[in-house]
This record gives C-alpha cells, structure tokens and sequence, in this order.
C-alpha cells in the first residue's frame, strides 16, 4: 500500500529539482550563481541582430581557450580546489542521509519501532547541518574565485586594448568593444575558472550516487545506468548547435550594444534632428537579431529538456517495475527502493548538469573566440627593439623629412613629399582644405602610425628610435573637440601630470583663464563635469584643456583647430590663455582660421593637387 502511494508520487522535473536543490544544495548553487549572473547579463543588454553583417570571431578549439586562460588562475587555484571540495563533502553528505532515509524506513516506519527512531534522526540532522556549511563553504570560495578571476581576466584584456594604435578602435564599433569586455569575459570565466569547480562537483556526484545506487541493488542500478550514454549522446548532439547559437547571440549582442552606446552619446543630435524614431527602428532591428538568436537558444533549451525528461521517465519505470519484482521477490526491502529512487533523482540532475556543462562550454567558447581575437591583434605601431627612452626633456626641434603616408585601408597617398623644420619654440602655422591631411601630420608625430617613407626627427633623433611613451611625454596635442572625462574639474586638469597637486592645478586654471568661471562653480574644483564634460561650454572646456596642457608642459605642442566651434567673442578669450601655453613651445597650429593666427607665424599649406590623389605642399615663410 505504502509502495503504491510511493508510485503515485509525481516524478515532474520540478519535483525532481526541488529535490535535487535541497538535497544536493553543494552541487547546484555553483550552478545557479552563473545562471544568475547569466540571466542578469541578458537583461543588461538589448537585442541586436543585424548581427549577420558583422563577421563571427573564428573559432578556437578549447585547448586553446584552456591554453590562453587556464594561466590566470594562478593564485586563484586553492581557492577554487577548497570550493570543490567543501562542494563534494556537501554531496557525500547528501548520500549519507539517504542511506539513513532507507534504514529509517526500514527500521522503523515499516516496523513501527519509534525507539529505533532517535539515533538515525540525529545523525540526519548533524548531516544536513554539516551539509549547508559545506554548501555555503564551496558556493561562497567558488564565488570568490571566480571573481578574482574576472577582474583580473578583464584588466588584462582593458590593458591589452590600450597598446593597440587608434586605427583598431576607427574600424570597429565601441559597443561591440564593450561587450566582449564584459559578457565574453565572463562566459569564458565559466568555463575556466567556475567551470571547472562545476565540471569536478558534479562528476563527482554522478559516481557517489551512482556508487550508492550500485551498492543498494547492483543489478537494479545496472539496468537504470545503462541509459546513461543516452543522456550523454543528446548533449552531444544539441552541443555543436547551442555552439552557433550562441556565437550568433554573443555578436548580435555587441550589434545591439553599439547602437545604444552610439544613440546615447549622440542624443543632442538625434533629438535636435528629431531622429528618435529611427533610432528606436535601428535598435528594433538589432533587436530583431537578438531575439531570433535567442530565440534558437530558447528551441535548443526547451528541446534538450523534455528529451532528457522522457528518458528519465524511461529510466523510472524502469527502476519501479524492476524493484517491485525484487520486493515481491524478497531481495530488496521497501526502504531500499526508497533510497534507490532517491539516489536516482540525485543522479539524473547531476548526469543531465554534465549535459548542461557541455553546453556551457559550447557558449563559452563563442565569448572566448571574441576575446582571443582582440588578444590576437597587435598594434600597427610598436617601439623597436632597439629604441630607447629619451633620457631628458627634449628642445623641441621637429622635423618632417621627405614624408609620406597612405592609410592602410585607402589606395591613394594622404601625405606625400612633406619637409619642414620646426625650430625650437617657434609656432608653425599649418593651413589646407578639409581632408588634406592636417590631422594625420598630428597621428605621425606622435606615432599613431608609422609613415610610409622618410622620417620624423625630434632633436634630430629618428622618433622610431625612441620609445612611444617618452616620445608622447614630449608632445601634448590639443584636440579639435576638447576631450574631457566625467570626473571632477580637478581630475579632468590633474590628467595632464600624475601626482599633480590642487595648487599645481589651480595655478595652470589661472594661466588659462578658467579660475574664475571655476570658483563659480557649486562645488569649485570639485564639481563634476558629466559625461564628456558636457555641463559646461565649448570655451569652458577649450580652456579646461588649456590647463591641462598647461600642466603637462612638454617641450612640443599639437593645436589641432582649436577655435572650431567657437564663436568670435569666445575664440579671442581662449587665444589668451592658448598664447601663454605655446610660449616657449614648439607649436604647430592646424588651422583654417587664421583671423587669431600671430602675424610673425611661418605657414605650411598642405594642398590637394587637382587629380587628389598627390598633395603638394607648399611651404611659405612669408608672415601672414
Ligand atoms: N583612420 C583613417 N582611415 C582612413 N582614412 C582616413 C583616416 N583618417 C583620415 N582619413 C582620410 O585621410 C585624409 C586626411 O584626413 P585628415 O583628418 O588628416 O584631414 P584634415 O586636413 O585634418 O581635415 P579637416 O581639416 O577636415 O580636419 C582624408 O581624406 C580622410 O578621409
């Protein structure tokens, strides 16, 4: 009768689950920690999908994933092996209860001897307490390494980004960028370093549960396991396929990523515009390509899982038919088919947890071939071997000698034939039309790119065989748009020199005529200036700049159209503080406008010859 309210016992995966929670909590909340992040992950970003124009990163065996990855957890191992190991003691406990469950039915259910009772009880408890502090010992070390892991992971990937030369970031989308910085770290982080703890855990698992379904009934537990390679081989098969689905996923994030990040930080000009409904369509049809890649997530899952489920059904009929034959025929008792049930609903989850690794393995190879290949590219540009750092601040005498320079990505030469001197502390005035190259003069100086023939020489040293660092410690340039950061005032003038002091800053304010409009301030130096420093005005931030300039003081300064955007009364504000920074510098000003530009000042004219596809320059001496 008992047996047959025990068969009547709903075997539903959420039974089952719940089961498996509480009785195998050391084995799951490794599990639900990454669900959980994963999930949160998902919800962070919005759908992308036009992901198909975008090329998929190339695939990597994940040998190579182990290979690139594996090295970072050094110092992160004792953590992660104590965390598998608080995680199969929790496990081991769980069999130990069942064993006791069984004798409980044995000894005292099915004989009503509640003497009998006590002892086993207390052990129980004594099981389950040790079981949760284990349980929490190996989610919280797991938890713990796993973290460690992704900060250092993603500063070693941050780090490894800013070596590589400007015309990466030109060719590629900013939110894609973010998106491998973030997500893919942390699916390859489930894979190396988590992974691995859920990988060992629940091995483990499988071989004490089914270790104890052996040692119940073996050949009961013969028949059941005999499925296993069934469970193994579904896995298998949707594996190579959740693979695809989730390299689509992870790219049409990036996609989808791109165009917020591009819509938020463009918002003045779509609003001005009045573009806000295309660029909702633009994320709807990224969207678009998020959801059906998440989509074919959402078939593969929903597939795998009833499939499983029918074969552990398979299984179950199985294990009751097959037991109630061996009760009626005295070789089992009922609280031993109790217990091999139990070992069964452990073992199942634990089997189809390994068919679930397997698939997270598969998404996290499709975040790893995005990672390893920002890690693959090289900077167009690197110090040689032999350069060396300049050992003291130079004079500052540049000059151009015979140069040329074709964008790697263009046909046609954007420099061609240019020589100049640059005199120590003279001002250089660099004019031409749009497009004629001013600003790529600026990305050769301080080796953005390497030019394509003759050479820059700063004090008369080829400036490739100096090192980039102590090169660029030699030239500030000054950017068309002032680039300032979120921080503070302080923070955004401090940039210029690390370890500046409030004192320095507000000397350089002072110089550049920004101090007073920055005592107004509410917070004075303190007062955040918002995203790219758009709480303040085109002059605010141009003098701002200044300062910074001010304070970096190197020997060479780069004004690359420093009055754009401004209007006449602001331009003639900013030229005074610009005058105290070029004095005593070697300047070059590109610049269209030459209203401000001092009358003793020597021009360069950099001019597209009519076929465009050679420039001619012209140099003139004659004062303006
Ligand atoms: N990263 C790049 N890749 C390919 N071509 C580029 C790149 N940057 C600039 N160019 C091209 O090189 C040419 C010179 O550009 P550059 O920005 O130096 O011109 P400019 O004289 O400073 O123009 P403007 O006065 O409009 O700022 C242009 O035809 C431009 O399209």
């Amino acid at each position: 009768m008992r047996l047959e309210a025990w068969l009547r016992m709903p075997p539903t995966p959420l039974v089952r689950r719940r089961l498996w929670l509480r009785m195998a909590p050391a084995v799951v909340v490794v599990a639900r920690t990454r669900e959980s992040r994963r999930v949160t992950r998902r919800l962070s970003f919005s759908p992308s999908g036009r992901g198909d124009r975008a090329p998929l990163a190339p695939a990597v065996t994940l040998r190579r994933t182990f290979r690139e990855f594996w090295p970072g957890t050094r110092g992160l191992r004792r953590l992660f092996a104590a965390g598998a190991v608080f995680a199969i003691l929790a496990a081991l406990c769980e069999v130990a209860a069942i064993g006791l469950f069984g004798h409980i039915t044995d000894e005292v259910l099915t004989t009503r001897n509640l003497a009998a009772f006590w002892a086993p009880a207390s052990m129980w408890l004594g099981l389950a307490a040790v079981a949760g502090l284990a349980s929490f010992g190996g989610t919280y070390l797991t938890a713990l390494g796993a973290e460690r892991f992704l900060l250092k992971l993603r500063d070693r990937v941050f780090a490894h980004v800013q070596t590589l030369t400007p015309d990466y970031f030109e060719n590629r989308r900013l939110g894609d960028l973010m998106a491998r910085l973030t997500d893919d770290i942390e699916a390859i982080e489930e894979l190396v370093g988590s992974g691995v703890v859920k990988l060992i855990t629940t091995v483990a698992s499988v071989v004490f549960f089914a270790g104890a379904a052996f040692y119940v009934r073996w050949d009961l537990a013969l028949v059941t396991l005999a499925l296993v390679p069934a469970f193994l081989l579904v896995s298998k098969i949707f594996a190579s396929r959740f693979r695809t689905a989730a390299a689509r996923e992870r790219r049409s994030n990036g996609a989808m990523n791109s165009v917020i990040e591009e819509s938020l930080a463009n918002q003045p000009l779509v609003q001005a515009y009045n573009r806000q409904n295309n660029e909702s369509v633009r994320l709807n049809r990224e969207g678009q390509g998020w959801l059906r890649a998440n989509l074919s997530q959402a078939w593969l899952s929903g597939m795998y899982g009833p499939l499983v489920q029918v074969l552990e059904t398979v299984c179950l009929i199985i294990v009751l038919g097959f037991g109630a034959w061996q009760i009626a025929q005295g070789r089992l008792t009922l609280g031993g088919l109790l217990a091999f049930a139990a070992y069964l609903a452990m073992l199942y989850p634990a089997v189809q947890s390994l068919g679930q690794i397997a698939l997270t393995v598969s998404e996290a190879a499709a975040g790893s071939d995005r990672v390893l290949e920002i890690l693959d590219a090289r900077p167009a540009v690197t110090d040689r071997p032999v350069a060396v750092p300049l050992i003291s601040r130079s004079r500052g005498r540049v000059e151009f000698d015979d140069i040329g320079f074709t964008y790697p990505n263009r046909r046609r030469p954007t420099l061609s034939h240019l020589s100049f001197v640059a005199e120590p502390g003279e001002l250089i005035v660099c004019t031409g039309p749009s497009g004629s190259g001013k600003s790529t003069l600026t990305k050769l100086l301080l080796r953005f790119y390497e030019p394509s023939a003759g050479r820059i020489l700063l004090d008369g040293v080829d400036i490739r065989d100096v090192t980039r660092a102590s090169l660029r410690e030699n030239v500030t340039i000054l950017h068309q748009e002032s680039m300032l950061f979120s921080g503070s005032v302080r923070e955004n003038i401090a940039y210029g020199r690390s370890g500046a002091s409030l004192d320095d800053v507000i000397r350089a304010a002072e110089l550049a005529g920004v101090h007073d409009f920055i005592s107004t301030l509410p917070r004075g130096y303190e007062t955040p200036l918002g995203q790219r420093g758009r709480l303040v005005s085109g002059g605010q931030r141009q003098r701002i700049a200044i300062a910074r300039a001010l304070l970096r003081d190197a020997p060479v300064l780069v004004l690359d159209e420093p009055m754009t955007g401004l209007d006449e009364a602001t331009a003639a504000r900013v030229m005074a503080p610009l005058r105290r920074l070029m004095a005593g510098r070697t300047t070059i000003l590109i610049t269209h406008d030459l209203r401000h530009v001092p009358v003793e000042a020597r021009r360069i004219v950099l001019e597209p010859t009519r076929r465009v596809d050679r420039i001619r320059i012209r140099r003139l001496g004659v004062p303006v």
